[in-house]
């Protein structure tokens, strides 16, 4: 049984007793975990809070911003910007870096963040979330830039995910493994509900927009198919598929009983790398995944070691259970080795 401990106690003994982190980065990641509290109050409310529907304004993917997903941004700005714990955060939604102003202390830390993510399930009542990112600010010797932000993922201190469903679950990791919070609403308080969260190696479940097979390259159309040859094909196993459309919802399910999740490259935008975000949503996750005994990778090299060239610069995603991840990438190496 996993003590039930607060979010506060859980970052202290790790500040304290395992000296993994910070001062400054336990006060970062509560102020972050508070301004999910806040955009559970919004998304909880839906349409009594006239927060469902688009914004009918574009964000620099050329996507049509939901209302939910500018309130959540603006929600963790205010929060993050005064706590002196940072120099600078980066969003999904804005197309440049903010730097916290200089009437406030400036922090050794940066925060990346999607503030909404699987925002096509707003207002269809299916579970969305928050997924963020901490780097260190690399040069304290002069002001912050967008080059500070281009880190790879395994420099990251500190990355989770908050999922918005009928639990609000906080998932987060330090370096030391993965803990989940649920949030006790009468309390108002993130209370520890697991800790040292794994993986399992294997799995017989895979999620994937299957809409998509027809602009799939040969690697990942052969890993579908053997999957669903099932039992008779060259699996030997029958599989299940499942695809929720919210990266944070489909993610939360392979950490907590395993699967594969793969956004790959298709021939929809040949020039784009995938769709998914490397430095607010793969690097996060990713993180996430490894510390919990997974793997992820872009079919050809691990996501973390990835050097970013671009704030929004996207990805080709397969991460989970690591024999699954392996395989896929297996199929990749043989194709390039034709
Ligand atoms: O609609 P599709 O093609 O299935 O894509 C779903 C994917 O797009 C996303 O919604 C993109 O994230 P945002 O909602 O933050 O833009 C992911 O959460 C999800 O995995
Ligand atoms: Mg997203
Ligand atoms: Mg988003």
């Amino acid at each position: 049984m996993t003590k039930r401990i607060s979010l506060t106690q859980y970052l202290v003994e790790q500040q304290r007793e395992h000296g993994h982190i910070p001062a400054q980065l336990r006060l970062l990641i509560e102020v972050v975990a508070r301004a999910c509290k806040r955009i559970a109050i919004s998304v909880n409310k839906g349409a009594l809070g006239e927060v469902l529907g688009s914004a009918n304004s574009e964000n620099v993917q050329g996507e049509v911003q939901k209302k939910l997903d500018i309130i959540s941004n603006e929600v963790l700005i205010e929060a993050n910007e005064w706590g002196g714990h940072l120099a600078a955060m980066a969003s999904e939604e804005m197309d440049s870096i903010h730097v916290v102003p200089n009437r406030y202390p400036q922090g050794e830390f940066m925060l990346l963040f999607d503030p909404l993510d699987g925002s096509s399930n707003i207002d269809v009542n299916v579970s969305i979330g928050t997924i963020f990112s901490v780097l260190r600010k690399v040069n304290n010797q002069r002001g912050v830039s967008e080059e500070d932000f281009l880190q790879p993922g395994k420099q990251q201190a500190a990355a989770g995910y908050c999922i918005y469903g009928p639990q609000t679950t906080l998932v987060l990791t330090v370096g030391d493994g993965v803990a989940m919070f649920t949030l006790d609403r009468e309390q108002g308080s993130w209370v520890l509900t697991e800790e040292n969260v794994r993986v399992p190696e294997d799995t017989k479940e895979f999620a994937i927009n299957m809409s998509n097979m027809r602009h799939w390259d040969d690697s990942v159309k052969r890993y579908i198919d053997d999957c669903l040859a099932g039992k008779d094909g060259p699996r030997g196993k029958d599989f299940n598929m499942r695809w929720v459309a919210s990266m944070v919802a489909d993610v939360h399910r392979i950490l907590t009983r395993g699967g594969v999740f793969l956004y790959p490259w298709d021939k929809r935008e040949p020039e784009k790398a995938g769709k998914l975000r490397l430095l607010y949503e793969a690097n996060p996750m990713s993180f996430l995944i490894e510390q919990a005994g997974g793997m992820s990778t872009n079919g050809h090299q691990r996501i973390m070691d990835l050097q970013p060239v671009r704030l929004h610069e996207r990805v080709s995603v397969i991460l989970g259970s690591r024999n699954e991840v392996q395989r896929v990438t297996d199929l990749y190496a043989a194709n390039k080795a034709g």
